[in-house]
């Protein structure tokens, strides 16, 4: 069984089911991506996953043991971390509040935390005490990744994080992101960028209408002429 297992999960808002009994996992070491059409349900597995979109049947595990009905807060503390698309910094604060906000659930010496996010984004020690609201788009979703990190997850989850910054900073982006393996972190991405996203991912899934619709390694997908013609544009 995978590290995080996300099976067969129905689901959705206000009774109106979205998830139709699809399933999710991720490895340590490993980056996942979930790409499909809009509407497919790609973010609401990932809410699902994190507790904020309840099952209806299904189950979720984490190292072995269910999450079945355990609110978000409790899955953080269990070493889950979430990167939202949008407002996912404080634009007034600095860098490195920003980095020590991340932290706040931790009692312990944060020093080592902070200059292991430097090395990973250089750019965010120069910038350490530069306002949120003044770095560009990639430096903010580096912040955000940075942040998420500071409550030192095993799980990172990331909702279209290249979202609004332009193809050279995304490419970058995902290098970094994928660099974050190396430590062991399960990395969780929905992407709208499916080709490049797929490019990078050890396992990519491809949901429509809240269903696994084809799974694989992200070189087999980009190379299935199925997937390419009715999902990556031919
Ligand atoms: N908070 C919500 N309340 C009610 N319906 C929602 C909510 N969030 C999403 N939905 C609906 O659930 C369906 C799936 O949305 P979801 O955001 O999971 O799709 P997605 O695959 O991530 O698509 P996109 O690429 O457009 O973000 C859509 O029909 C959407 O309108």
């Amino acid at each position: 069984m995978s590290y995080l297992n996300g099976s067969k999960m129905c689901g959705g808002y206000n009774g109106v089911q979205i998830l139709n009994g699809c399933s999710i996992s991720v490895d340590r070491g490993q980056v996942v991506v979930i790409v499909g059409p809009n509407g497919a349900g790609k973010s609401t597995a990932m809410k699902a996953l994190l507790g904020i979109v309840p099952l209806t049947s299904g189950d979720i595990t984490l190292d072995g043991k269910s999450l079945g009905g355990m609110d978000p807060q409790s899955r953080v503390k269990r070493g889950i971390a979430f990167v939202p698309q949008t407002d996912n910094i404080f634009p007034t604060m600095t860098v490195l509040e920003n980095l020590k906000m991340g932290a706040y659930l931790r009692r312990d010496d944060i020093g080592a935390s902070i200059e292991e996010v430097f090395e990973t984004f250089p750019i965010l020690r120069t910038k350490r005490g530069d306002l949120g609201r003044t770095l560009s788009g990639g430096q903010r979703q580096q912040l955000a990744v940075g942040r998420a990190l500071m409550s030192r997850p095993t799980v990172l989850m990331l909702d279209e994080p290249t979202a609004g910054v332009s193809p050279n900073v995304a490419a970058d982006l995902l290098q970094q992101i994928v660099a974050l393996k190396e430590r062991g972190l399960a990395l969780l991405m929905v992407e709208q960028n499916a080709r490049q996203a797929l490019e990078i991912a050890d396992v990519g899934y491809v949901l429509v209408l809240g269903e696994n619709r084809y799974t694989g390694s992200g070189q087999d997908l980009l190379a299935d002429h199925e997937v390419r013609r009715s999902f990556l544009g031919g």
